[in-house]
């Protein structure tokens, strides 16, 4: 089995610098790997430390202490240390992430939300519009949005957006934070599709899921994140 991420001994506190800096220890020793061609999924209860984590994998959130590899050009490369040149190349080419709510930019269409992360890999415009159509279709998205902003969009079509965004690259490295919370059941079960096809052509998935028949469906395995409680300090 080929380990595509492997996160090693990562632990986070948060600073309230606002608050006299007091410390707030969520995290510490996180260790666990994602290999290719399965989908890992952080359980554990609401506080627990699960986006936070899926944030330090993705560079969102510094990390403390540890190391988070990511197998990048057949090598191992820390995303923990990395300099912001290498966190951009790490996302532009090996690691993905759709987040619960789409960032959007005004005057961007859908379509070019979507096609950009090809078009930054150098995929030629037609064929990166193209591509984004088709997911866009697949995923239910009416046409007569393709062209228009998502701003306006409900919260379901955004994330569908996202969904799409996340899924036209084929990054070996894919990061899920509630993917399908906005979606109705036809929808979330394209997703569920979409997410084992993932798998089959070999990519890490790590993902937040708190829909239960969602995480049954698709977890290889669930990594309890109660397990990383941070000590508090006395
Ligand atoms: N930017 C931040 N600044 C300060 N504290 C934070 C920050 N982000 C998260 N926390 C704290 O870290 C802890 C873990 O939060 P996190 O969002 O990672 O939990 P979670 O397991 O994803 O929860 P949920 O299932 O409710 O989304 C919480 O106590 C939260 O208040």
């Amino acid at each position: 089995m080929t380990a595509l991420l492997q996160v090693k001994s990562v632990a986070k506190t948060f600073t309230m610098h606002l608050r006299g800096g007091v410390v707030l220890p969520v995290v510490d020793g996180v260790d666990f790997e994602v290999n290719a061609g399965e989908c890992v999924v952080l359980g554990g209860p609401s506080g627990a430390g699960k986006s936070s984590i899926l944030k330090m994998v993705y560079g969102n959130y510094a990390v403390d202490s540890g190391e988070i590899l990511l197998m990048h050009e057949g090598a191992p490369v820390d995303l923990a240390a990395a300099t912001p040149r290498m966190v951009l190349a790490l996302r532009r080419d090996t690691i993905g992430y759709v987040s619960q709510f789409l960032r959007t930019v005004p005057r961007v269409s859908a379509l070019d939300v979507v096609a950009e992360p090809l078009v930054v890999r150098g995929v030629e415009h037609e064929a990166a519009q193209v591509k984004a159509q088709e997911l866009l279709a697949r995923l239910n998205l009416p046409e007569r949005l393709w062209g228009l902003p998502p701003a306006t969009f409900s919260g379901g079509e955004q994330q569908r957006v996202n969904i799409a965004r996340g899924f036209i690259t084929d990054h070996s490295v894919l990061l899920l934070d509630e993917p399908t919370a906005s979606l109705d059941a036809a929808n979330r079960a394209i997703v569920v599709e979409m997410i084992a096809e993932k798998k089959r052509a070999g990519t890490a998935m790590l993902g937040i899921f708190h829909d239960e028949d969602v995480r049954n469906v698709v977890a290889d395995r669930i990594v309890d994140v109660t397990g990383f409680a941070a000590r508090k300090a006395a």
